[in-house]
Parts: structure tokens; sequence; C-alpha cells
């Protein structure tokens, strides 16, 4: 164990043997600087434009409030189930306005596998047999609805409806993938004999930190001063970042969110997994590998290096298709003024609301931060699970390949104070570095 894993830190160990097989034949090579851990640099020169690495995720979920109000997705790839009309119907709450989509004909629907054990009660559908089959023989053997006792049913709703919402930060969607993962785990040890351990093990290289170390306290602050604020504000800022390291409570509006409720992180955990204890039944050698602590440490590496993970919406693909057409747009138009007349919603980007969801890439996490990356995420080039990353610019042999984590276009202090709330650092790259001087000059 490394030092900073003794001092419960992320640990930088890993299985060299893990990222030999999935690097073979790509243009990317594993180092690890004191820092930052784990990273990538290129192997050889890249050109911009390349797709430098495509891969199918670890794992991916649909999030939690989408799964809970039936969005249609492939339960294994998460491609969209709806048609562009359902995808109204359901975003307008009204059949009748959907009716009204023009040239709807043109949508070619996809097709939807139903789970085989549909019968006993799983509602899960996907997009092909082969997902239907991928999906089984990965975790839904031991997750389906439709496989499960009475009990074990009972346990499963109320993980869906638990209140993972903690001192205002919501973690529903983490505890999702988490969710996920852990029926991996298990279905790898019951339906295909490998140990608990074996079954973790392609987790086990994610960078870990405990839950208790994530605050978020940028989704608290209301008015986060930017760097356009005046000279004071920012300055009353850094000063508050600054004490955030040590001690995120010393900022007084963190600690005031921190205090309303009773129920610690601690006890979400500990509840949370007595609740996946019920739900899969498991044995007591299953209870002692995931037990409470693992169940945090795994929420805190999603909450890490989970990607967002959004299938294009039909409803978009549909508007962008009939804009071709002559007086496409006008037609587009004209509906969406109608929805709006006649249903609830205030803003024709709400018909567009499709499903989201998070993947875990075992090689694509491996991408450190940079304000100003060399690499660019792309999830809608193939409509599955499929991460596929081109290059920004030109780049040398050796180069660190970096993608950013966050929105570029913010200012210096919000970066950082969200660098530090989400990921626990502080940015060094170079933006970062010419910025702070900046800064520093201007205070
Ligand atoms: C998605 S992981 C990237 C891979 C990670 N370095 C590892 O060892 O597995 C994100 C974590 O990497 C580290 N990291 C990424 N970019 C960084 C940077 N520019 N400076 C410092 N640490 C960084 C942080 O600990 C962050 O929480």
């Amino acid at each position: 164990m490394t030092e900073n894993a003794q001092r419960g830190g992320p640990s930088w160990t890993y299985t060299q043997d893990f990222y030999t097989m999935a690097l073979a034949g790509t243009c990317l090579k594993v180092f690890t600087d004191e820092m930052k851990g784990k990273g990538l640099c290129a192997t050889r020169a890249i050109a911009a434009d390349d797709v430098v690495h495509e891969e199918t995720a670890l794992c991916c979920s649909q999030n939690m409030d989408d799964y809970n109000i039936g969005v249609q997705v492939c339960a294994f790839c998460l491609k969209s189930l709806e048609t562009p009309r359902t995808q109204v119907a359901r975003n307008a709450h009204c059949r009748k306005a959907a009716l009204a989509l023009p040239h709807h004909q043109l949508h070619m629907p996809e097709s939807a596998v139903p789970c085989l054990w549909r019968e006993t009660g799983c509602t899960d559908l996907f997009c092909s047999a082969r997902c239907r089959e991928a999906a089984t023989q990965k975790f839904h053997w031991v997750s389906c609805a439709g496989r499960l006792t009475a009990e074990q049913q009972a346990a499963r709703r109320e993980f869906l409806q638990y209140d993972w919402v903690q001192n205002g930060v919501d973690f529903s969607d983490t505890a999702m993938v988490g969710f996920r993962i852990v029926a991996q785990v298990l279905c790898a040890h019951r339906l295909h004999g490998c140990s608990m351990s074996e079954g973790f093990a392609p987790y086990a290289q994610l960078i870990r930190s405990p839950l208790a170390s994530f605050y978020f306290s940028y989704l608290l602050l209301d008015n986060v001063p930017t760097a356009a604020s005046s000279t004071a504000e920012v300055a009353a800022h850094a000063a508050a970042v600054k004490a955030s390291k040590s001690d995120p409570m010393a900022i007084p509006e963190v600690r005031a969110a921190y205090t309303v409720e009773g129920r610690s992180k601690a006890a979400m955990c500990k509840e949370g997994v007595a609740l996946l204890q019920r739900l899969f039944d498991m044995s007591d050698e299953e209870r002692s590998y995931l037990n409470a602590s693992r169940w945090s440490e795994l929420l805190g590496a999603v909450l890490l290096n989970g990607q967002d993970r959004s299938p294009p919406s039909p409803y978009d693909l549909h508007r962008d298709l009939v804009a071709c057409l002559p007086d496409g747009e006008a037609l587009m138009k004209e509906f969406e003024h109608n929805v709006l007349q006649t249903s609830s919603l205030t803003d024709a980007a709400d018909l567009s609301h499709s499903s989201r969801g998070q993947g875990i890439y075992g090689v694509g996490c491996l991408f450190n931060h940079s304000c100003d990356p060399n690499l660019n995420v792309q999830y809608a080039a193939v409509n599955d699970e499929t991460l596929s990353v081109v290059a920004l610019r030109d780049i040398a042999a050796g180069e660190e390949l970096t993608i950013s984590y966050i929105d570029t276009s913010l200012p210096y202090a919000v970066r950082q104070q969200q660098l530090l709330d989400h990921y626990l650092f502080e940015c060094k790259c170079p933006r970062c570095r010419c910025e702070s001087s900046e800064n520093k000059l201007f205070t």
C-alpha cells in the first residue's frame, strides 16, 4: 500500500497486466505522476482530429430519476428506445400534441427486446437479443426483478426510492452505477465462479476515495464569485477556497448546508449497503466483501471516474432530419409553438429531454484533467455505450493526453472550486498557473 493510501487518500497502485492487455495496439501508455496518480501519454505523434481511443464501458447505467419514471432505454447499452413521438408525449404529458409531429413516419423505430423473465415481473427492455444476452451474463442474472423473491423485490424498491440526497447533494445516480457494479461482481461470483476480488478486479484499478471526502461545496454556494466579480469578492472567494482545502466546513454556507440533516454520509452508506445485502440475498462471504466501507469507496470511485453517457435524443435527431426538408424548419417551429400552447412546458428545449446515464471506462478514466486539454470525449459518434476520444490538435509523442472534466469557459476561481470539490485536486495546468499569477496581481 502506498503512503497516500495509508493516509486514506487515493492509491496510485495498479495491476500492470490489466493495462498491458487493455492498451495493446493503441497509441496510449500509462505513466504515474506524484501529484496526479496514473495518467496516459502518447506513444507516437497524433494528428488533430484523429480518433485516439475507443472503448466500450466496463459498466454503464441510466440515471435513477429517468429509470424511475420509465424513460425507455436499452438496459444494457442505454440506447434510446423511444420514438420522437413517444418522447414528446412523455415530456409534454400530452399524447394528442405528439400525434401532430411533422413527418413522424421518417423515424425507423428501434426494436425492443423484452427480458427473458418478463412473465415474472421484469419490465427491462433491450435494443437487441445480443444486448439482452450480454446483460444477462454480466449482471442481469442477479439483478433482474423477475428473478427476485418478494423480500428481495421489496428491498429493490426501497433502494430505488431511498433518499439519496445527503446534505444538499444528490447521490442517486452514483448509487445506481454502484448498484450495477455490485450486480456485476455478484454475477461473476455466482454465475461464472470467480472469487469476489476477481469479480471486483476491474474496479479495483480505479482511483478510490471514501464518500466522506466529497463535499460539492460549489453546489451549495449560491453566489460563487467569478473572475468578473469585484476584486474584493474574488479575494474572499480565494480565501474560502484555500480554507476549504483543509476544512470545507470553514465556508459558512457549506457548514450550514451540511448540518441541516441528522443523517451522516457514513449512515447513508451503512443503510445503502444493508439494502443491497437484502436485495441480493448475500451470503456471509459476499457480505463481508461488500461491506459499508467498500460501498463508500466504490461510490467515491464512481464520483471520481464516472463519465456522462447520454444517448442522443430521438426528438433532436428527428428535428435535424425534418429541418433538411423544404419548409421543415418552419413546420417544426410551428409544431413546438403549438405544443407549448397546449402543455405545461414553457421551453421547447424541454422536449428534447431524452435519458441521462453514466459510464465507467477502464482506460477512459485514466485521462487526467487540463483546462487546456488536447483531447475531446465524444459520445454521440455511436448510439451505444462506446466512448470515443478525438485529438483537438496535433500531439507529439510522449505528451500527456488530457481531457477537461469541467466547462473550460468558466473563470479560473470557479474551475478551481469545482475541481477541488468534485475531484479533490488543485489544478496546476499551464493555463491555471498563468491565470493564478494574473489573479494574484489583481488582488
Ligand atoms: C478520472 S481520474 C484520472 C486518473 C487518475 N489520475 C488515476 O490515478 O487513476 C481523476 C483523478 O485524477 C487526479 N487528477 C486528474 N487530473 C489531475 C490534475 N490535472 N492535477 C492533479 N490531479 C489530477 C485527481 O485525483 C482526480 O480526482
